[in-house]
């Protein structure tokens, strides 16, 4: 046999990537992450240019279906999170739940390409600043949230969430043995078609976009 027959570069020869377990094409990841590039670029663009009024009346809307959506529901820790990049910011929501006596947790980025932990939050407590320059509670031992508030770049017909590209949140929750109820929240012009899910993405429960 000729070493020419199969060259190692030759196309047919398919590379492969091994990502949270599963067995991912080569070709189709680098495909499916230039996608999301540009994809999450645009709607960052989108985030830039939405006025701080329409912000403001789209996040009361939001904190107002979520307290609906909330209510009633049986539990006691709730994980959301500290807001950047024009994200919605639900700390008022935070504040509340507090008072209401639930555990609010925000998720810490302990170590790179690691899942997320969360730690309790209370108003007023001490951060620093983390990953991302994110501010994140000081201290506190890690909890296991029984609802997961996460924040979307995009989200597609599916559930599916396209984030800031780090990977957290589905590294998160394909290590917990009891899922939580993920809720993702974000501004109705990340309504996406698809995010091309990949074998590692995990659908959310339910999304509520304002
Ligand atoms: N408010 C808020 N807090 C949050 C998140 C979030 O989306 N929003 N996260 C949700 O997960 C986690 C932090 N997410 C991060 C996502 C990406 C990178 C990061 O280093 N990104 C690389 C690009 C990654 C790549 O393309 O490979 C970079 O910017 O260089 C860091 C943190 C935890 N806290
Ligand atoms: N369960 C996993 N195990 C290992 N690596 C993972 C897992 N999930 C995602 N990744 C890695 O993280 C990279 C980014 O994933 P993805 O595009 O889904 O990020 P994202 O959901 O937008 O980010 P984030 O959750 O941080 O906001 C993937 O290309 C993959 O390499």
């Amino acid at each position: 046999m000729h070493e020419d027959d199969d060259p190692p570069g030759d196309p047919a020869c398919h590379a492969h990537k091994i990502i949270g377990g599963h067995l991912i094409d080569e070709q189709t990841y680098l495909d499916v992450r230039q996608f999301r590039k540009s994809e999450r670029e645009r709607l960052y663009q989108k985030r830039r240019q939405q006025g701080q009024s329409d912000r403001q009346t789209a996040t009361s809307a939001l904190i107002a279906r979520l307290r609906e959506v909330l209510t009633d529901r049986q539990f006691e820790t709730i994980a959301v999170y500290w807001p950047i990049r024009g994200e919605p910011d639900l700390r008022p929501l935070m504040t509340e739940l507090y008072g209401a006596g639930k555990k609010v947790l925000l998720p810490v980025v302990l170590e790179r390409k690691a899942p997320l932990i969360f730690r309790p939050w209370s108003p007023g407590c001490e951060m620093i600043r983390g990953t991302w320059n994110i501010l994140v509670p000081a201290n506190g031992p890690p909890q296991h949230p029984q609802i997961v508030i996460a924040p979307v770049v995009g989200i597609d017909k599916d559930l599916y969430r396209l984030g800031n590209g780090g990977g957290y949140y589905d590294r998160t929750l394909a290590s917990m043995n009891a899922k939580p109820l993920v809720v993702g929240v974000g501004f109705a012009f990340s309504q996406i078609e698809t995010i091309f899910p990949m074998a590692w993405d995990l659908p959310m429960d339910m999304a509520i976009l304002a």
